[in-house]
């Protein structure tokens, strides 16, 4: 039968270590090297060199106290197990002296040091014996010529004194792993103050070690102690919760876990208590932090191995490997609840362990950042904008529900809801004259940056999406991919341009038109490049998304829906109010009348696919989440335009991200089109801010916009302002992906232009409109812009 390592005897084990019951961390270097310090090769030393030969331990043999020092203290020789120095002669060997400087010297501290005496010695008293073990000998022996007595004497050193040494100087490698921990452990005496605390204590406590060492735990948290050693001194684990007292901090809650240990006797003379804050939990999610606050408080565990001890961890495994807990987090454990900021919380809570006390709290501050909602969202106090013009603009488009009630004026009136403006039924039939040759020339330039879109507006008598759709969807083969006729596309295009209001300044038809054609611009530059970026039904869908992406807009923001308690802002809990009408829209006429459902033929995954891209990229042109899309873009894609490589959208994620930025610079180009077109759609929004002030004046609703009141507003202002904070850094970006350098040079033009009418003072909307007829001559006596940059 095999023995156990305590049964086998100690030789044929060298390196067993008494009764450890866990498993042992082995003394490094089983030989036993043996430093003789003698003056002269007398019988006891000649004894003492056969000893030790006999019991295989390694020799090496000095003759002079300094030799023995410098042999010690020799790097190469890896430290010695025992010294035997002669101190029967004192005059020629100093064994006092040398005793003190191998003491004092680094890394004897686990060294057994053994001085050889007369017999005489012991038998006049024992001041010597003292005097040599007060300077650090751990044993006296007496002079023997007899071999069989110096092995026995030296057999009983190595099992009384080496061994242990040895055992205790692996200790270093265990306080080295603990110190390291992520778990904070701290071990208090039977009384519960604090003996020793490792590093992660620091973080969760939020003191320093000195100040922990020392303590009462009942200085360190709020806690029953009584509860806890009612537990531990009948040899049960504690496992509860109590609260830290931090120092200027709110206090939080720590799970603890206390398992007695006895070191001498019966009873516990240690606690070791393993601490864990919510804050380096490795499953950081709600959900479980929630249930396991609902698990009983106090709970006495059974004692079991180092795997149980570790339960105080917030890891679902090792939450789930005990009784009760398994049965309540099993179901837990086994869903996939792990999202990648939950993973990236816990590779933060794991640098945390590894860094100092002021970089734990920085980290904790970055955790709470991470674990909010809309991390992408930036706050409106943290836009700076001197202009109150372009803070009540870009606060308006990056702000979602109602207008706070304070920060909004109210007019005196007294009125009710407005309701939508009323879509134009009217047929299209096109001026036969009008449409003929000036049409179709104006539609062969329709994937140029500078269509004339306001030509086509005229020449279709505002009815530019038909004519523009049917041009751009047989150019994108958008029948083909849909597996459905012209006539089909044509009637549905018909139905969508009848739905927007053609009475509404800026958010029209020509709007949609001028999104689609902008739309089809950086889809031809996409497809001009080498990557394959977007297939056709992208593009189709692309290019249907653009059209439709305003649908039935009532002229109105969403924010005036909302404060106005509209049915759509009733509809959609005043959330994303305006994009989901118009993406729900689209699909709800289209999927009423076969005659315009133009998805009809795509199979059943095809349609699924088709609308799921659809409805993402209208509700991509939801400013609220301005900030949130371009972010993710710009940290897939980066913005350097430099890099003649643009980064190829590899996994679906990524195609979203390039899906959703496009329908967004598109939906925002005007900034970035040629001046005169730039400046005409400035006047329209500008046009339909103020008609919105102006009903909000009259029905007595919180003003979403107080500074585009149109006997005041400076429209340049708010055109610096919205090409400031919302569209250099997008087209920034978006250029850096498709190469578009045009973009940015009528970008950067208009803004130039902008602070130029500024300083001007051209600032209303008479003022623009005078600006615009200038603007027209210039064009028509043929000076382009492009001469101007
Ligand atoms: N030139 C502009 N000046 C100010 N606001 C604009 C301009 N162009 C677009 N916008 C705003 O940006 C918004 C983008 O989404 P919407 O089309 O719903 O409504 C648009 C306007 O509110």
């Amino acid at each position: 039968m095999a023995l156990t390592p305590e049964e086998e005897p100690l030789d044929s084990c060298p390196r067993l270590v008494s009764d450890l019951k866990f498993p042992n961390l082995l003394p490094p270097n089983p030989v036993i090297k043996i430093l003789i310090a003698f003056c002269k090769n007398d019988p006891v030393f000649d004894a003492l060199v056969n000893a030790s030969h006999r019991l295989s331990l390694e020799p090496t043999f000095v003759k002079s106290a300094e030799s023995a020092i410098e042999a010690f203290q020799n790097p190469s020789s890896g430290g010695h197990h025992i010294i035997i120095v002669d101190a029967r002669y004192p005059r020629t060997m100093e064994a006092e002296a040398l005793g003190r400087s191998i003491r004092n010297s680094k890394g004897s501290q686990h060294t057994t040091m053994v001085a050889v005496v007369k017999k005489s010695v012991f038998e006049k008293d024992d001041t010597a014996v003292i005097s040599l073990l007060d300077v650090g000998y751990n044993r006296c022996i007496i002079e023997s010529p007899h071999v069989s007595i110096c092995s026995s004497e030296l057999r009983q050193i190595q099992h009384s004194l080496v061994r242990p040494q040895n055992v205790i100087s692996t200790q270093q490698a265990l306080y080295t792993a603990l110190h390291r921990s992520r778990e904070a452990v701290i071990i208090t005496d039977d009384t519960l103050r604090a003996q020793y605390a490792n590093r992660a204590s620091e973080r969760v406590l939020n003191m320093k070690l000195d100040e922990i060492v020392g303590r009462s735990l009942n200085d360190l948290v709020t806690a029953d102690i009584s509860n806890i050693l009612s537990h531990t001194s009948r040899y049960k684990d504690y496992d509860g919760y109590l609260t830290t007292r931090r120092k200027s901090q709110e206090s939080s809650q720590i799970h603890v876990r206390a398992v007695p240990v006895s070191c001498i006797g019966r009873n516990p003379t240690h606690l070791v208590l393993i601490l864990e804050s919510s804050s380096s939990a490795l499953v950081s999610s709600n959900a479980i932090g929630e249930a396991l606050q609902t698990l009983p408080q106090g709970k006495e565990v059974p004692r079991g191995s180092l795997h149980s001890i570790r339960r105080g961890s917030f890891d679902v495994r090792s939450i789930a490997s005990d009784g009760l807990r398994r049965t309540s987090l099993a179901k837990l454990s086994s869903l996939p609840l792990e999202a990648p900021i939950t993973k990236v919380l816990s590779l933060l809570a794991q640098v945390q362990e590894n860094c100092s006390l002021e970089e734990a709290k920085l980290l904790d501050r970055v955790m709470e950042f991470l674990k909010r909602e809309g991390l992408y969202s930036p706050q409106m106090k943290e836009i700076r904008t001197e202009d109150p013009v372009a803070t009540d603009l870009i606060g308006a488009l990056l702000t979602q529900g109602p207008t706070n009630i304070l920060s909004s004026r109210r007019s005196s009136n007294d009125s009710i809801i407005r309701g939508g403006g009323r879509p134009s039924t009217g047929s299209i039939v096109f001026n036969k004259t009008k449409e003929s040759s000036e049409l179709s020339d104006l539609l062969q330039t329709a994937l140029d940056w500078d269509f004339e879109i306001f030509k086509l507006e005229e020449l279709t008598e505002k009815r530019p999406l038909v004519c523009l759709g049917l041009e751009l969807f047989r150019r994108f083969d958008v029948y083909a991919t849909f597996n459905c006729d012209e006539m089909t596309f044509k009637l549905w295009l018909i139905e969508m341009e009848k739905h927007y209001h053609s009475e509404n300044t800026y958010h029209n038809s020509t709007h949609a038109a001028d999104v689609m054609q902008a739309t089809a611009v950086y889809l031809q530059q996409l497809s001009n490049r080498e990557l394959k970026i977007m297939d056709r039904m992208d593009e189709a869908t692309a290019l249907i998304a653009a059209a439709t992406h305003d649908i039935d807009h009532p002229g109105r923001s969403s924010a005036f829906l909302c404060n106005s308690d509209s049915s759509l802002a009733l509809l959609y809990n005043d959330i994303c109010v305006l994009e989901s009408h118009h993406a729900a829209t689209t699909f709800r006429l289209t999927l009423a009348d076969d005659k315009i459902n133009i998805f009809k033929n795509l199979d059943r995954d095809m349609y699924k696919l088709a609308r799921s891209i659809i409805v993402d990229m209208i509700l991509a042109t939801e400013m609220t989440r301005h900030f949130e899309h371009l972010a993710k873009f710009v940290s897939v894609f980066g913005t350097d335009v430099e890099s003649k490589e643009p980064l190829a959208p590899d996994n679906d994620d990524n195609q979203i991200l390039v899906r959703r930025m496009l329908i967004k610079c598109a939906d925002v180009s005007n900034p970035t089109r040629p001046l005169k077109f730039c400046v005409e759609w400035a006047r329209r929004i500008a046009e339909e801010y103020f008609m919105q002030t102006d009903e909000e004046k009259r029905k007595n609703l919180p003003i979403v916009m107080p500074m585009f009141d149109r006997t005041t507003c400076s429209i340049s202002k708010s055109q610096i302002g919205f090409i400031e904070y919302i569209i250099h850094d997008m087209m920034d970006a978006w250029n850096s992906f498709i190469e578009m350098p045009e973009i940015i040079r009528y970008m950067e033009f208009n803004y130039s232009q902008w602070k130029l009418f500024e300083e001007q003072g051209i600032n209303t909307l008479s003022d623009i409109k005078r600006k615009q007829m200038s603007l027209n001559e210039e064009t028509a006596s043929s000076i382009s812009l492009e001469e101007k940059f």
